[in-house]
């Protein structure tokens, strides 16, 4: 059994080592146990105080302690922006979910990249990835590129990370900061599921504004894993991610070596199911940026950089309103999946778990015919959306695509056919 401590964002001080923890200071002259101090920024140490986010790690060896980086073999479907290879595509785009690897693939090597936004050099924007994996890691991977949204569609995780372990399932998500190196292990033998790597601002809790002071996701339903350590002296590998390039190096012990930890930067989990999920009463589809889970905003005021949408079970109770997602053009653009069950604008099928969306800046979209013609139809009754979990990367840039997602063997060439076989509308004759 992990623990965890509940909370979002807060200043937590935690030791695996009674005594472990300087009392009172965070770099004393001498630490206890001749541990290690080491401050971890996930800000510029001048941020503003409420944006400031750091932590100060104790550790059997110092982080510093290690060969040189060489480059790494493996993992040629994980990719940073700017994705310049082909040209962006205005087109409606879906695709089936990955197939299972023939052979064991760990976590890293399962990574393929889809697309993304910005440019990392910049630290704007994000990357979209997609992972099926097979095997346990016996090694540590980091990204220096940016904090990693981690969203399980199939398979746990049992992720082990410096500051302490983290158990997700299907439903919920893990967020694991940039920089912090982390080991994924797969109980159910395989694992399948969506990675958002931001990096621009750090991912935090929107804003409720006239919604008041509780909904949504609220703070005390994220936990923060307590500090836990392996004391090996066996070789690792560690693999990190650094503008795009793929490295390691061979350490001769674990890296999981963090006896104690105090500070605001900590790698977190949510499930999805604790969401206080907030819509209308009264008529109208609302804008689904109210069922923002977290938000990594730009510099722009109200245009996220990428906002973390989910699409839970909910009662939709409108009257006199078309309920599913109306047609829309956006000026943000939009990449989605799905977790579990079916989604309110594809009932015609073909959005299936595991699968992926997108829906660039501008380009129509919204319910397939099907969704349509039974949304006209419905006897608007109180009806709960059940047993589904779909979700969104909405970001303010256009959705570049990777080679490999622009030519996948799963893209569904068809998919501009669920928008055919509308009736033209009639108008009165005059
Ligand atoms: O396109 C989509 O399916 C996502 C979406 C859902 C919704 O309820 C309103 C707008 C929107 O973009
Ligand atoms: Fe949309």
């Amino acid at each position: 059994m992990n623990g965890y401590i509940p909370g979002f964002g807060n200043h937590v001080a935690t030791e695996a080592v009674s005594g472990a923890l300087p009392v009172g200071r965070n770099s004393p002259q001498k630490v206890p146990f001749g541990l290690y101090a080491e401050q971890l920024s996930g800000t510029a140490f001048t941020a503003p105080r409420a944006e400031n986010k750091r932590s100060w790690l104790y550790r059997l060896r110092p982080t510093a302690s290690h060969p040189a980086f060489t480059p790494y073999p493996g993992a040629a479907h994980l990719k940073t922006a700017p994705f310049a290879a082909v040209p962006p595509s205005p087109n409606r785009l879906r695709w089936d979910p990955l197939p299972w690897p023939g052979a064991a693939v760990d976590w890293i090597d399962g990574l393929i990249t889809y697309g993304g936004t910005g440019d990392v050099a910049e630290q704007t924007g994000v990357g979209i990835h997609l992972y099926a994996a097979t095997a346990d890691m016996d090694r540590a991977f980091f990204s220096a590129d940016g904090e990693m949204l981690i969203v399980p569609q199939e398979g746990a995780l049992a992720i082990v990370t410096e500051l302490g372990r983290i158990d997700v399932a299907p439903l919920q998500i893990a967020v694991i900061p940039r920089g912090v190196r982390f080991r994924v292990a797969l109980p159910d033998g395989r694992a399948r599921g969506y990675v958002l790597e931001n990096y621009g601002a750090l991912l935090r809790l929107p804003d409720l504004g006239p919604i008041g002071a509780n909904g949504l996701a609220n703070p005390r339903d994220f936990e923060t894993p307590l500090a836990w350590f392996e004391d090996l002296d066996t070789p690792c590998d560690v693999v990190q991610k650094f503008q795009g390039g793929l490295w390691q190096t061979r350490l001769e012990h674990s890296p999981f070596d963090v006896v104690a930890w105090h500070g605001n930067l900590a790698p977190y989990r949510y499930d999805l199911r604790r969401f206080n999920t907030i819509n209308t009463v009264s008529f109208d589809h609302p804008d689904p940026s109210i069922f923002t889970v977290l938000t990594s905003p730009s510099d722009t005021p109200g245009t996220a950089n990428c906002d973390f949408v989910i699409f839970p079970p909910r009662w939709m109770v409108a009257e006199d309103t078309f309920r599913p997602p109306w047609f829309h053009r956006n000026v943000m653009s939009e990449f989605m999946g799905l977790i579990a069950g079916a989604y309110d604008a594809k009932e015609g099928g073909g959005f299936v778990p595991g699968g992926a969306s997108l829906h660039n800046q501008m380009n129509g979209h919204g319910p397939d015919q099907a969704s349509y013609e039974k949304a006209v139809a419905a006897d608007l009754k109180p009806h709960k959306i059940d047993g589904t979990m779909a979700f969104m990367f909405e970001t303010r840039h256009v959705v570049r695509l990777t080679q490999w997602a622009a030519a996948a063997p799963t893209m569904q060439l068809d998919y501009d056919d669920v928008w055919t076989g509308f009736t033209k509308a009639q108008l009165p004759q005059s």
